[in-house]
């Protein structure tokens, strides 16, 4: 398996050089070449599978024997040991169709760790192999952050630098990345928003020579690919569980970077019937916006009550607008172009083809607090914020109603009790036991302008020997 840029002038690469490389050096993002496709004996075949041995099916052939077989089962097996539910994505019904699959049940309480358990570990094993030492930098908006430092934090080679907006993540969402002990483990306040780190990111990808010793950046975004490539397993747990693949499924999914949407593009893709895939947005509703009418602009970032998903310059559009223009990297790259310069206008085709694969709904902060109360008091059930813009979506979006409809819940509502209070709802969501004493635990962070040479030279200075 190759893996090509959506930029077209990047060479093409292995699974185990795109896992190290993050973002291609044209500036695109790595896409697999082919994408394996599952007959629909082989997908009834996995009916029953273990999380973990259903993940191995799934992700084998993008891994590509990278990792031998043996290793990659016993890697699996300790990634999923690691979530406080036998099930690992288990799926509650809220209505007839109407369901949500919960993705909190990892170490940080968000769908995150699902790809970033098994990031950490894979990095771990390779980097092991290679005799090599690699520098983390991640953007987030709340959850990617705290993710990436639980899920890489026990690697020997890496050190850990994490940009998120000062201010601007749920004091919960802060404390789980703050509050990580471990010298080579950097948390930066950066004075902007998510997309100001995100944009710091990729610049530092595309000229690395701040960094020491010739050192080099691995992304736990989800430009790298191994996010998404992981993502894709729930969904075949989702519509395996409801019937599949004899029976389509459609899923709703809380969207900001594309990246988890994506995954559920590719699961269709390798073959799942998945017969709706509906993008929920925020108030920062990029995407909605480009499916209405096929201008994919940039616009201010708000800040709202679903933090997580304020992200205004959405990733991973570039992997599907790749797919839109018949994979031609050229083109790609001249939309993302004029994109940086402030707007793209989708060709009359391409837009149809998105409104083909995707329906999309946008969710303000009050509609998110009437769906957490109206939730709560139908059926007892605590939403945070995020999964109640995909259920608002789920439950407005046209469908058929003869098909199961599972919203990802893609975050615990204790990582955003604000939200829940603003909601209404009289119930305080608790912490799980492992993290009950998040509050008296001690924080380290550095608060740094929204300025790129301040933060290259901290993680230049800052870098373990
Ligand atoms: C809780 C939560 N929900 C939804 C999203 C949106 O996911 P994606 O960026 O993959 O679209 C994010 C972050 O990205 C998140 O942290
Ligand atoms: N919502 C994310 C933003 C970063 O997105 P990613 O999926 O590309 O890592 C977060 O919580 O950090």
């Amino acid at each position: 398996m190759r893996y090509l840029s959506t930029r077209g002038a990047a060479p093409a690469l292995s699974f185990e050089d795109v896992l190290l490389a993050g973002l291609a050096s044209d500036g695109g993002l790595y896409v697999p070449e082919t994408l394996p496709r599952f007959s629909r004996d082989e997908i009834t075949a996995l009916r029953g599978l273990s999380y973990p041995a259903l993940a191995e099916r799934v992700i084998a052939p993008f891994i590509a024997g990278a990792v031998p077989e043996d290793d990659l089962r016993t890697i699996l097996e300790d990634c999923y040991a690691v979530f406080r539910h036998g099930a690992v994505a288990p799926l509650v019904q809220l209505g007839p169709n109407q369901w949500v699959m919960e993705l909190f049940h990892g170490p940080t309480l968000a769908f995150k760790d699902f790809a970033l358990q098994l990031l950490g570990r894979l990095l771990d094993y390779i980097l092991e192999r290679r005799g090599e030492k690699v520098v983390i930098m991640g953007a987030t908006s709340g959850d990617t952050g705290s993710a990436a430092i639980e899920g890489c934090r026990r690697c020997e080679n890496v050190d850990i630098f994490i940009l998120h907006p000062h201010g601007r993540v749920s004091e919960v969402q802060r404390r789980q990345m703050t509050t990580v002990p471990g010298e080579g483990i950097h948390n930066l306040a950066v004075e902007g928003n998510f997309d100001d780190c995100q944009a710091m990111v990729k610049a530092s990808f595309g000229a690395q020579g701040f960094l020491p010793d010739g050192r080099r950046l691995v992304a736990v975004n989800s430009i790298n690919w191994a996010r998404i490539m992981a993502q894709v397993v729930y969904y075949f747990h989702a519509a395996l569980a409801l019937g599949g693949p004899d029976r389509p499924v459609a899923f709703s999914v809380p969207t900001g970077n594309f990246g988890d949407i994506f995954a559920g593009y590719l699961a269709r893709g390798m073959g799942l019937p998945v017969s709706q895939l509906v993008i929920a947005t925020n108030r920062n509703d990029v995407l909605h916006r480009v499916l209405t009418s096929g201008l994919y602009d940039r616009q201010p970032l708000e800040a709202s009550l679903s933090p997580s998903m304020d992200i205004t310059v959405s990733s991973n559009f570039e992997r599907l607008l790749f797919d839109l223009y018949g994979r031609d990297g050229e083109t790609v790259a001249g939309l993302m172009r004029a994109f940086d310069d402030g707007q793209v206008q989708l060709s009359r085709n391409a837009l149809a083809d998105a409104r083909a694969l995707f329906s999309s709904h946008r969710v303000d902060d009050d509609g998110t607090c009437a769906e957490i109360a109206g939730t709560w008091a139908a059926s007892e059930y605590l939403l945070d914020p995020h999964t109640a813009i995909g259920l608002a979506a789920a439950r407005a979006a046209s469908r058929d109603p003869a098909v199961p409809m599972v919203t990802l819940a893609t975050a615990h509502p204790a990582k955003f009790p604000d939200a829940v209070r603003r909601a209404g709802v009289e119930r305080e969501p608790a912490l799980p036991a492992h993290l009950a004493d998040l509050y008296d635990r001690e924080e380290r962070y550095t608060v740094l302008p929204n300025d790129l040479a301040a933060v290259q030279t901290f993680m230049a200075d800052n870098l373990r020997a």
